[in-house]
């Protein structure tokens, strides 16, 4: 293989943390929203995050977030990327990062499942389905949970997103068997009469409804890409793809050659740290999904800081391994405001920060039209062509102007 410039590149997807609405944020009435601004401002000036602030984090921004003033001269490039796709998933995100735009709108269900659907999974699965309506995973499971356990029945939910939702505990719906259904309902709305992005399981465990608390079995059945993504791309070149967190479920496996669950922001640093320790010439696209999963939608913005704050940390020891001929680059998939209305996504702008220790220049790489930029990058390093969906950076990144 043919490598141009980066040996390695490590992408960062920070899930759902925004950096302002998007023009398009109207559509989607998400006019207003700021996951970084909202988080800063809950903190009150006592958000503390170091590393993002020295690779541009502030400096992405219009106005910085509060604690994190814009740096002089940050270490890297740093911008904000839009997105063009139709929804504001996560899937919608990670495939546009890799050249694969969703621009038809997937399939919500904003009054619940048609019956007829609902009636398949049933009969598949010999229990009765509860729930079928949008509402936050933790809210349903506290009010159907109990029931639940009595009745054995599913609690089948919805949300904004294209998402249908199985919530099981797993004392009495066996995890094997609660993934047999999922992948059963999956098969069921692969389009064309039903197209939805995600079939996740919700698994959970606790004694009562005050002491549930979902567990790390959860699964995402994606909707396989309609399309080849600059992963396969990259894997048909025999340039090496390595999924860490989410990215495996939500590429159907497609394009990527060793996939690592996650069961935590943390233990996936863990896996980014043993990585970075082998020897490869490739691309890791790595998701961490906690600020989503257990903050945004919770719309807990303490909680969600202290998410940032901890990465942060862990982004100090990936910024001391990084070798001179790898390249970082951190982003977002969509935004999820926790001090924005509702328990939704929220369509934003997300930042993009690159950074490597050979790097001689520094800069803004503005507003980057779509995601797609951030996969056109990589293909270009590794000079492979794809869906020529999105425009590289690499050549900003690799200016040999001395930093002023
Ligand atoms: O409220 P919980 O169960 O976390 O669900 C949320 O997680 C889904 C996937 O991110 C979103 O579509 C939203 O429904
Ligand atoms: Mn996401
Ligand atoms: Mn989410």
């Amino acid at each position: 293989m043919d490598t141009k410039e980066y040996k390695r590149i490590f992408g960062i997807v920070l899930d759902s943390v925004g950096t302002g609405a998007a023009p398009d944020a109207n559509k989607f009435d998400d006019v207003g929203s700021d996951t970084l601004g909202h988080v800063g401002e809950a903190y009150e000036g006592r958000l503390a995050l170091p590393n993002l602030q020295k690779m541009g984090l502030s400096n992405l921004r219009g106005k910085a977030i509060l604690g994190v003033p814009k740096v002089e001269i940050p270490i890297g490039y740093y911008g904000v990327m839009q997105e063009i796709s139709a929804g504001k998933d996560s899937m919608d995100g990670h495939w546009e990062m890799m050249g694969l735009p969703v621009s038809k709108p997937l399939d919500t269900f904003p009054n619940g499942f048609p019956s007829e659907l609902i009636k398949k999974i049933e009969t598949f699965s010999d229990r009765k389905i509860i729930g079928n309506r949008p509402e936050s995973g933790t809210k349903i499971i506290a009010e159907l949970g109990e029931h639940q356990m009595e009745t054995g029945d599913l609690i089948v939910y919805t949300s904004g997103d294209s998402v249908l939702q199985i919530a099981a505990h797993e004392d009495v719906i066996p995890l094997k068997e609660l993934y047999k259904i999922c992948e059963y309902a999956r098969s069921l709305v692969n389009g064309p009469t039903y197209t939805i992005g995600r079939v996740i399981t919700r698994p959970y465990v606790g004694p009562d409804k005050d002491h549930f608390t979902r567990t790390a079995n959860r699964h995402d059945f994606t909707l396989a890409p309609i399309g080849q993504t600059d992963l396969d791309y990259l894997k048909s070149a025999q340039v090496h793809t390595i999924g860490i967190g989410k990215i495996n479920d939500i590429f159907s496996g497609q394009g990527i050659d060793v996939g690592f669950h996650n069961e935590s922001n943390m233990d996936g640093m863990d896996h980014v740290d043993k990585v970075m320790q082998e020897d490869f010439t490739g691309f890791c696209f790595i998701n961490l999904v906690d600020f989503d999963a257990m903050y945004g939608h919770r719309r807990n913005p303490i909680g969600f800081g202290q998410a940032l704050m901890d990465f942060d940390k862990r982004l100090g020891t990936v910024l001391k391994n990084l070798k001179d001929d790898d390249l970082l680059i951190l982003t977002a998939d969509h935004g999820n405001d926790p001090g924005f209305k509702g328990t939704d996504h929220t369509r934003e702008q997300v930042p993009l920060l690159a950074y490597s220790p050979s790097m001689k220049s520094n800069g803004s790489l503005g507003i980057r039209k779509t995601f797609a930029d951030f996969g056109a990058t990589v293909l270009d390093n590794f000079n492979v062509s794809g869906n020529a969906v999105g425009t590289s950076f690499l050549k900003e990144l690799m200016n040999t102007e001395e930093i002023k």
